[in-house]
C-alpha cells in the first residue's frame, strides 16, 4: 500500500493501540514518516511517547493497528527484522561498549548486517568495506577524527553522536530517535540538531524529544500526544498557536513557551 496523501512515506502507522491491562497507553496513533523529514513526538509526561516508538521499533507488540514500511506490512517483524529491513532505533540510555574505540564500535554494528556479527576481530572484520562504511557514518554523525577514542571516555553528548552512527552503520532509512538530546549541554545539544538537520535530508527520522527549542528548530511536523491519543498534529507554527496545545502542558515539566 502506498500513502496516498505522501508518496515519500517510509513508515506509516495506522490505528495502532497498546493496552497494558486495563491501561490504553496508544489509543488508535496513527503517523507517516516521511523520507526527507523530521516528525517530532512531544506529549507530557506518561503520554505514550515511548510505547509508540517501542511499537515502531519492534520492541512491543501493538495489541491492534498496523505499521507498514514501504507500503509492507510488518507489524508481526521482531527488532532485529525491523532492523534488517532499515528501521533503526537509538535507545534513551547509551548503548555503546565503552572499551571498544568509536571505530570499532560502528564497525561492530555495520557488520551486525552480515553474518556472524560477532567475529569482529576476525578475518572477516578486516575486510576494508567494514572500515569505510564506519569512517562514512562516523562523519555523518559528525565525529570525524575521533575514531580512534575510546568510546566511554567520551563525552556524553559524543556517545549519543557514536549511538547515532551505529545506527546509520545499519543502513537505517528510518531513525526512530529517543530523546537523543537527553542530558547534553547547549553546545552539544547544538552539534545534535545540526547532525539531526543533515540525517534528515536522505531518510526518516522519528524524534521523541523533551528540548522544545530543539524541537521547534528541527522538525516539519510536529505530533502532540496525551493520554495515550493524538491530540494535534501538523507543522510547528500551527502545534505553536494551538491552544490545546498550550493546556496540555500545564502544569508539566517542560514549559510550552516556544
Ligand atoms: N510495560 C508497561 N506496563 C504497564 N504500563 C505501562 C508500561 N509501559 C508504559 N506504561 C504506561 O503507559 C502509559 C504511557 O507510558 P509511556 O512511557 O509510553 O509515556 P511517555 O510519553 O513516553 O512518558 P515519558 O515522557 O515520561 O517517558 C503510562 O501510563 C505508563 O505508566
Amino acid at each position: 500500500m502506498t500513502d496516498s496523501r505522501n508518496p515519500e512515506a517510509l513508515l506509516v502507522a495506522d490505528k495502532i493501540t497498546r493496552r497494558f491491562g486495563g491501561l490504553l497507553a496508544n489509543q488508535d496513533v496513527c503517523l507517516t514518516l516521511a523520507r526527507g523529514q523530521l516528525h517530532a513526538l512531544l506529549g507530557p509526561n506518561g503520554a505514550g511517547k515511548s510505547t509508540c516508538i517501542n511499537m515502531l521499533s519492534g520492541d512491543l507488540p501493538p495489541s491492534s493497528g498496523r505499521i507498514l514500511f514501504q507500503g509492507r506490512d510488518i507489524s508481526g517483524l521482531t527488532a532485529a527484522q525491523r532492523s534488517l529491513v532499515g528501521i533503526g532505533r537509538s535507545y534513551q540510555r547509551t548503548n555503546i561498549f565503552p572499551k571498544f574505540t568509536v571505530l570499532e564500535n560502528v564497525r561492530l554494528a555495520a557488520q551486525s548486517r552480515r553474518q556472524q556479527p560477532w567475529r569482529i576481530f576476525s578475518q572477516a572484520m578486516k575486510q576494508q568495506w567494514s572500515i569505510d562504511k564506519a569512517m562514512a557514518c562516523i562523519a555523518e554523525a559528525g565525529l570525524a577524527g575521533n575514531e580512534g577514542r575510546l568510546a566511554g571516555v567520551m563525552s556524553h553528548g559524543a556517545q549519543r553522536q557514536l549511538e547515532i552512527a551505529m545506527v546509520l552503520a545499519t543502513d537505517a532509512q528510518v531513525l526512530l530517535l529517543d530523546e537523543p538530546l537527553a542530558g547534553m549541554g547547549s553546545e552539544e545539544s547544538a552539534k545534535m540538531v545540526d547532525v539531526l538537520k543533515r540525517l534528515r535530508e536522505t531518510r526518516a527520522i522519528l524524534l521523541v524529544e523533551h528540548d522544545m527549542d530543539a524541537v521547534f528548530a528541527v522538525a516539519d511536523t510536529i505530533t502532540v500526544m496525551v493520554n495515550g491519543q493524538v491530540l494535534e498534529s501538523g507543522p510547528p507554527a500551527q502545534i505553536r498557536a494551538s491552544i490545546a496545545v498550550q493546556e496540555a502542558y500545564l502544569g508539566q515539566e517542560d514549559s510550552f513557551h516556544v
